[in-house]
């Protein structure tokens, strides 16, 4: 189901208490609120709530009451966020994109991979991940200096789209990792492209929505857990998440937008997991969690 954000645009000023307001009218429920500067100079901003595209019409009607009575005039506007989005974002530009020690390429670029890199060969198909996008490319950076400076004997990778995280984290560890998929399209391609990477074996890929499979308890606990799905569905996920992490394990969560990360940041400490490190990409941060 696609996501929404329905948002008020408004002064600095104005949008920190708008979001104050969102912040009263939804407590301590699930949503995400936040702001977000769109233009500096003319000081503009938008305050909005996230909310699953069934919840539409109860979340707009809680708004306009919130607001009535001191922004009676400001047009609540949305934007949808639809899965195909994420596809429509990893088709953009088909260039190779570098992170960390890793090189993500399509089969026209094998010729440029250099003598260090880690290739991850994928090319745009119909599933998530290429690279290109600021949360792909984030997790990779994060993989990388999570594998070099922590002991990471199995992983999971959990909505692996393409399948290019595991793939990498294979290419630099010879680990067993679960990657799953809520789509098993996307579980298809990720098998395809972990044939062509040469790196099938030691991958087992699932279908599964969330953690609803037996696979991750035959295959956990895990010392690294991947998730680079939407910040909502990493809220609700946390205490799974982390009942299926070995002590002492990291998290990469991802699909996060900056103004969101500390309402995830604070469903994970609830869970005992402590904040290691923040990348940001394209107004998209990767956080890198510890367990203890
Ligand atoms: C943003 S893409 C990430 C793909 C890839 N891991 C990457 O980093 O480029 C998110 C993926 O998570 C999958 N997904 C979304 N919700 C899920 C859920 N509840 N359980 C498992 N997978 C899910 C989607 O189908 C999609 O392939």
């Amino acid at each position: 189901m696609s996501e929404i954000r329905l948002y008020v645009t408004a002064s600095e000023r104005d949008a920190e208490r708008i979001l104050a307001i969102l912040s009263e009218v939804f407590g301590e429920e699930d949503y995400v609120v936040g702001t977000t500067e769109v233009d500096e100079k003319r000081d503009l901003w938008e305050a909005s709530v996230y909310l699953m595209a069934d919840e539409e019409d109860e979340v707009r009607r809680r708004v306009e009451e919130g607001l009535a009575q001191t922004y009676p005039d400001k047009d609540i506007q949305r934007e949808v966020i639809p899965d195909v989005d994420w596809i429509a974002k990893s088709l953009e530009g088909l260039k190779p994109v570098r992170a960390g020690r890793f090189l993500v390429h399509g089969s026209h670029d094998r010729h440029k991979v250099k003598v260090n890199d880690v290739a991850i060969e994928i090319d745009a198909g119909q599933a998530f991940g290429t690279g290109h996008h600021g949360t792909t490319a984030g997790c990779l950076e994060m993989i990388h200096s999570v594998a070099r400076s922590r002991p990471v004997r199995n992983a999971l990778d959990l909505g692996t789209g393409s399948g290019v995280l595991a793939i990498g984290l294979r290419k630099i560890r010879n680990i067993p990792i679960l990657a799953t998929d809520i789509d098993p399209v996307a579980v298809e391609v990720a098998k395809e492209n972990a044939r062509r990477n040469g790196v099938a074996r030691g991958l087992r890929l699932v279908t599964a929505p969330g953690f609803h499979s037996p696979a991750f308890a035959e295959e956990g606990p895990f010392d690294l857990i991947i998730a680079n799905i939407l910040a909502r569905p990493l809220i609700k996920m946390a205490p799974q998440l982390a009942a299926n992490l070995a002590p002492g394990g990291s998290v990469i969560l991802s699909g996060i937008l900056a103004a969101q990360r500390w309402k995830v940041l604070a469903a994970y400490n609830g869970v005992k997991l402590r904040h290691v490190r923040t990348l940001w990409r394209n107004g998209w941060v990767t956080i890198h969690l510890q367990h203890g």
